[in-house]
């Protein structure tokens, strides 16, 4: 029996999952409750699913675009889906994201692990928790040179392989690849497919900002798991990527996602539940602490209380 709640009163989630184009539900993780959050900027682009695994990890789920997939990759919620996700007490998240190839020799079907990103997005996605919206005035300036996490990271990349190797043994992982974020919806030109190559671009998708920031923002470690559906436009002799290319692939990326997600729930909640132990919590946690400017006596007291939300020390002293 799935309950239906407005919050979460059991003990903290510190494992979230944020499923991308395909990935619309964890099929292999036993649902226990749906809840429906509001947060201060809003709804998650879905109901958050609390899921049990088998051997009693609670862990929350939501869909990117939806569950039917109706939010654009402009136009996802970013900050309702990662301060909701903060809210339930997440530390890490598994970000699974449909992308193209730029390599040769990552194929479609294959799994990658990226350690960079480069941002093509076009800036009309807020980034940020502060300085912008309400929180105008508050300037808060996040490190993001390694944008994923580097504790987890190489954790992360292991257990896909070792689970791949046994799921489907055609299946290649690469890891330490660079992501190119570009704006969409439509896909890039051939030139612009080309110049991402040149640049040291290895795949790209619409969506791993501002979700990573926002995560780092957050204090959550984030860990990107990308699916290749395509080779993009940079091929000279094949075809453009197309829609219909994707969701060919995805059928079977979304079916080694679920195994993925199975061994990975449980190994990554232990590296993050326990506050001393923990290297990822330990290297993240309170580094926003560090990046604020601004004086708290000039912010006003809504806005405390909205950056609370997502911080609760913030702006007590
Ligand atoms: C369906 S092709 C373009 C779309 O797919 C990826 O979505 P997600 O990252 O959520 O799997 C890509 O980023 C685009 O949003
Ligand atoms: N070629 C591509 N460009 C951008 N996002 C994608 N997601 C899947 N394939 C993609």
């Amino acid at each position: 029996m799935v309950e239906q709640l407005k919050e979460w009163k059991g003990e903290p989630i510190r494992v979230g999952v944020i499923g991308g184009s395909g990935l619309y539900k964890l099929e292999k993780i036993q649902p226990v409750a749906e809840i429906d959050m509001e947060t201060p900027w809003g709804k998650p682009s879905s109901p958050i699913t609390i899921a049990k695994t088998q051997s009693g990890v609670h862990v929350a789920f939501l869909a990117r675009h939806g569950r039917d997939h109706s939010i654009t990759p402009s136009s996802v919620p970013c900050l309702a889906n990662i301060s909701a996700l903060k809210h339930l007490g997440v530390r890490a998240i598994l970000a699974f994201s449909a992308v193209g190839s730029l390599r040769e020799e990552i194929r479609p079907k294959d799994f990658v692990i990226p350690n960079q990103i480069i941002d093509r997005t076009k800036g009309i996605r807020r980034a940020s928790f502060f300085g912008e919206g309400e929180e105008k005035g508050v300037v808060a300036h996040a490190m993001f040179g390694d944008p994923f996490d580097e504790v987890l990271r190489p954790l992360v990349e292991k257990a896909v392989r070792e689970t791949l190797e046994k799921f489907n043994p055609e299946v290649k992982v690469h890891g330490e690849k660079t992501v190119v974020c570009m704006e969409g919806p439509q896909f890039s030109t051939r030139a612009e497919s080309l110049m991402y190559r040149a640049w040291g671009g290895d795949i790209i998708n619409m969506s791993v900002l501002p979700e990573s920031k926002l995560a780092r923002e957050a204090e959550i470690s984030y860990v990107l798991i990308a699916t290749a559906t395509d080779y993009d436009a940079w091929r000279p002799s094949s075809a453009a990527v197309t829609v219909a290319e994707v969701i060919e692939c995805l059928k079977a990326n979304v079916a080694a996602s679920q195994e993925v997600t199975v061994s990975l729930l449980d190994l990554i909640h232990s590296h993050v539940s326990n506050d001393q132990e923990s290297q990822a919590f330990k290297n993240i946690q309170g580094s926003m602490k560090f990046s604020v400017m601004t004086k708290s006596s000039v912010i006003p007291q809504e806005v405390k209380e909205r950056i609370r939300y997502v911080h609760d020390w913030f702006a007590r002293e």
